[in-house]
């Protein structure tokens, strides 16, 4: 594997969700693979779990790490050709061939800005960093997805050791801020690469991109779609349609104790309690949030040994 920019760069899904059980269970069986190697972690956005658990996993694997927030480094320019008399002091093209020279993976972790649907198909942060650095990059969430955690949310559904073909309802959920579509999207890639039964839930305008729902039951009624569930995933997401707009915040969508079933309940975190879910659900032993954040080290750990072994 060259790069991990998305779930289908894994040349097998399955096969990397047990690489990853086996590490959950054997957490330093490869702790020399990395040894030498350093993974410089780029962040344009904040972050709790990605920052620690990819540490982790790299720590696990013997590799030393780096971490670079870029809000306290120079503006960057990203446009091609710009006169750069104004608030952008370093171009993304320096700025990328030069840590690769730091590091021998590079990760980097740059949202939608959810403005331009166009821009954002771009993907053009994680693209400079493909095309410029010359060393293997792992996408830590961009505009489009975030396999990691596609990859933790298949793990942490194996883990729950369900009916044959378990019933899996993913269910939008309010929020008072515009959200990227990333987790949504790599969820419903993990689950059609799964032996699940995937249902989409959502208000009407709310419609994810087709090219990623295709193929999946979408339902406008929560409470229809939720019925017999084994697992409900709830995320709030933007409008795709109405690009990045908040067109509704209805509060009869947070997840409850009802709606919930007998289901368990996931979230990529972090979560906006009793606004996206009640109390009730996600202090419940029914909650899987806290393991599926915990999955988040071996999912890492899984793809960079992928990685190490194709470099070394
Ligand atoms: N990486 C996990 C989720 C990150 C981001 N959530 C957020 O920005 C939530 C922040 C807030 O609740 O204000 C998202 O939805 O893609
Ligand atoms: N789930 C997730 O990616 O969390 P962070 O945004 O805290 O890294």
């Amino acid at each position: 594997m060259n790069h991990y920019s998305d779930l289908k760069d894994l040349k097998d899904f399955q096969a990397t969700v047990d690489l990853a059980l086996e590490l959950k269970n054997d957490p330093y069986a490869y702790e020399d693979l990395g040894k030498r190697k350093t993974i410089a972690m780029v962040f344009f956005n904040n972050s709790l779990r990605t920052r620690l658990s990819t540490e982790k996993a790299a720590r696990n694997l013997g590799m030393d790490v780096m971490v670079l927030n870029v809000s306290n480094s120079w503006n960057l320019e990203f446009e091609d050709g710009t006169i750069m008399n104004l608030d952008t002091a370093e171009h993304i093209k320096e700025a990328t061939q030069v840590i690769a020279q730091y590091a021998d993976i590079i990760a980097v972790r740059a949202f939608a800005n959810l403005k331009d649907k166009i821009e954002d198909q771009q993907e053009k942060i994680l693209n400079a960093f493909i095309k410029n650095a010359g060393v293997p990059i792992v996408n830590m969430e961009s505009a489009l997805s975030h396999p990691l955690q596609g990859l933790t949310d298949a793990i942490t559904i194996k883990e729950q050791e369900l009916k044959k073909r378990p019933k899996v309802v993913l269910s939008w959920a309010p929020h008072p801020r515009s959200l990227p579509h990333a987790v949504a999207n790599s969820f419903i890639t993990a689950m059609k690469m799964s032996d699940v039964d995937l249902v989409i839930t959502n208000p009407r305008g709310y419609d994810l991109d087709p090219e990623i729902t295709a193929g999946t039951e979408i339902n406008n009624d929560q409470i229809e779609a939720c019925k017999n569930a084994d697992i409900i995933y709830v995320k709030n997401w933007s409008s795709f349609d109405s690009y990045g707009k908040v067109i509704q915040q209805d509060i009869d969508w947070m997840m409850t104790q009802e709606k919930l079933g007998h289901a368990k309940f996931m979230h990529c975190l972090p979560v906006r309690r009793n606004v996206v879910v009640e109390d009730a659900v996600i202090d419940s032993d029914q909650s899987v949030v806290i393991e599926q954040a915990g999955n988040r080290t071996f999912a890492a750990q899984a793809v960079l040994k992928l990685l190490l072994k194709d470099l070394n």
